[in-house]
């Protein structure tokens, strides 16, 4: 007999999501049934693929979090606003508390629904929270460079914490222009990073504004990275080269962050889209599309239809 998983295809700002709630049964899927219906060729594809679970600490929920590859991760910006959308809906509530692996997040209602905020928390700077493999005093800029010696491509970044590792090279031209994609797979996997690192290109426009492309651990490109977004805002910041509060460009849209200066949480606001509502058949793993979303914004609600 058939066992039949509904889920939901989200995004943040083109990062892609399916979301499935395991808070009543826990469907049985290992790394490789995360990876096929992570691929766009066999599954709905995504870049993460998120369960929602039993909140185990008064928190609204539980939030799971696996990359494209299969692998369990700490953190994802763009998914904890997608979530924040979901539970607030659910709850009918401008505010709700996520747990995740590495503690709970706190997202808010935007002035539209698909507006969502989310309390980041406190980035970490020191070499063993990135984690790196040796000692270094300052993660402001650490000694790792590509390409010739006296003349590399890409060189000294800023390493922080955002829950999950970071590493940012600052640039001067177009990110399009130092082939992240080339480049990215073996800094991901450089043995600095024992946990391997999601690897940003960051071009600084002025003390407000900067361009950001991620190669993120796990999955690849994408159109946006939220906790990127997050570490390359505190880092901008720690280096003197942005205020507090940034907004930052990424291939999929905009996305605002502002390191408070009160009690140092990384505050992140940007867009969530709801794509549509799908089932998947447990015994082959096949899919289909079931509905798609309505918004209401208007009213603050959303319905889903055939
Ligand atoms: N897309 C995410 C980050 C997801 C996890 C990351 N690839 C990792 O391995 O740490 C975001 O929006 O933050």
């Amino acid at each position: 007999m058939s066992e039949q998983l509904q889920f939901l295809k989200m995004n943040g700002l083109g990062n892609e999501f399916i979301v499935i709630d395991a808070r009543k049964t826990m469907p049985q899927l290992g790394p490789d049934a995360v990876r096929a219906l992570s691929d766009h060729a066999s599954g709905p594809g995504c870049d993460q693929f998120i369960t929602l679970e039993v909140p185990q600490s008064g928190g609204d929920v539980f939030m799971r979090i696996h990359n494209a590859d299969g692998g369990e991760v700490e953190a994802c910006g763009n998914a904890t606003r997608c979530v924040g959308r979901l539970i607030m809906t659910e709850l009918g509530a401008d505010k709700a508390v996520i747990e995740t692996v590495v503690g709970k997040l706190i997202s808010y209602r935007g002035d539209a629904l698909e507006m969502v905020t989310v309390d980041m928390g406190v980035p970490k700077f020191g070499w063993q929270d990135i984690p790196l493999a040796e000692e270094f005093d300052d993660t402001r800029a650490i000694e790792l460079q590509i390409g010739p010696i006296d003349d590399p491509i890409l060189h000294t970044p800023s390493v922080v914490n955002i829950g999950n590792p970071h590493a940012i090279f600052w640039v001067q031209n177009d990110v399009e222009s130092y082939g992240l994609e080339v480049n990215g797979p073996m800094l991901e996997n450089h043995m600095i990073f024992p946990e391997r690192a999601n690897i940003s290109l960051a071009q600084v426009h002025n003390d407000g504004e900067l361009t950001l492309k991620v190669w993120e651990r796990g999955v690849g490109l994408t159109q946006a990275c939220g906790t990127a977004a997050c570490a390359a805002a505190v880092a901008a910041h720690r280096n003197r080269l942005t205020e507090r509060k940034v907004l930052v460009h990424l291939p999929g849209g905009d996305i605002v962050i502002e390191w408070r200066e009160a009690d140092d949480h990384i505050l992140m606001s940007g867009g969530t889209e709801l794509e549509y509502a799908g089932e998947i058949d447990l015994s082959d793993l096949s899919w289909q599309k079931m509905s798609l979303i309505q918004q209401k914004s208007d009213q603050g609600t959303e319905q889903s239809s055939l």
